[in-house]
């Protein structure tokens, strides 16, 4: 028996983060989060289902690749589908690699679409959430195109997300700064273990979300890019605080991060409707219109080099490639 689909995700950038796990095996945070879908970034993932294999195998852009994460979420599928059948997985990121946007949502997105349609499981978007929560909690999000929101449920069964506004038909996107990342960065699932553990602040941080939610969706209905780009990056700015009084304290920022950050508040100083927000990395995302963006891209460039100011729209949900 030998079964192949391939499949497409795209990563999605959180306004409103999840940043810590009440359930770290079943991935189920503490708190709701809300996101965008990107145009931009994406991966492409083939999953074949083979009976002659004696063994999961794993290729991330051509380059085999030991994944212990993966061969635990193939189980989980086979599992569901109650086959004991290996798997050869293909992925390929469409992303800049120094961009450091290779996100899981998006290859654990594809990677659940792929596995459980060439299994033979015929699932639901929202069982499909479900089951790409279980290999990385954003990816839950990415199964939907537009803004999205994870509600956090409490178990397997009642933790994935919701389509608030797949076809986005008014005029918000992003423009991602790449800033170079000299040392190694904490990846963002021990670092919000860590701010779980040891931040003061993390409950606060919890509770904040919860009016940040609300206030989010009332933006978003009023198509108010302002408002929805204020909320936005004082939730970032929160969750990052979670890192700064962890202990030890640590930070995804560095100087060039903020460097952007304040390129981004002189650009609102000047008129401009534009606002940031940052995830477990030193890029800078902006939260801009599509009408101003030549005008911040212009402004940027000599900033940071217009190759690295990369322009991302709202994008689609996965699909079967
Ligand atoms: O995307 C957001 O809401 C916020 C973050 O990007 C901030 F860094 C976290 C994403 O965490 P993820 O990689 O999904 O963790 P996993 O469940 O441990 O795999």
């Amino acid at each position: 028996m030998k079964n192949k689909v391939s499949a497409r995700a795209h990563t999605n950038i959180a306004l409103i983060k999840y940043w810590g796990k009440q359930d770290p095996d079943l991935i189920i945070p503490y708190n709701n989060s809300l996101s965008l879908t990107l145009e931009h970034f994406y991966t492409d993932t083939t999953v074949t289902f083979d009976d002659t294999l004696s063994e999961d195998t794993f290729f991330l852009n051509d380059q085999r690749i030991n994944d212990k994460k993966v061969v635990h979420f193939l189980d989980i599928v086979r599992d569901k589908a109650q086959k004991n059948v290996f798997a050869k997985v293909e992925s390929t990121n469409h992303v800049p690699t120094s961009a450091g946007l290779a996100s899981s949502a998006s290859a654990y997105a594809a990677l659940a679409l792929a596995a459980s349609s060439a299994i033979g499981l015929q699932l639901t978007k929202r069982e499909l959430s479900r089951l790409a929560r279980r290999g990385s909690g954003s990816a839950s999000r990415s199964i939907f195109g537009g803004l999205v929101e994870w509600e956090k449920g409490h178990n397997d069964e009642d933790s994935f997300a919701v389509p608030i506004e797949e076809n986005v038909t008014w005029d918000i996107q992003m423009i991602a700064i790449m800033i170079n990342s000299h040392e190694k960065e904490i990846d963002s699932r021990s670092g919000m273990q860590h701010s779980v553990d040891t931040s003061p602040f993390y409950h606060d941080w919890v509770k904040t979300t919860e009016q940040d939610l609300i206030d989010m969706k009332d933006a978003i209905s009023k198509r108010d890019l302002a408002k929805v780009g204020q909320i936005a990056e004082n939730n970032a700015m929160k969750m990052h605080a979670t890192t700064l009084s962890a202990n030890p304290s640590f930070t995804y920022f560095n100087p060039d991060s903020i460097r952007a950050m304040d390129a981004v508040k002189n650009l609102r100083k000047s008129g401009i409707t534009c606002y940031f927000t940052m995830d477990a990395g030193p890029n800078v995302k902006i939260i801009c219109s599509k009408a101003e963006t030549p005008y911040i891209l212009n402004k940027l460039s000599p900033l940071f080099g217009a190759d690295n100011l990369l322009v991302a729209k709202p994008g689609p949900g996965a699909t079967i490639i």
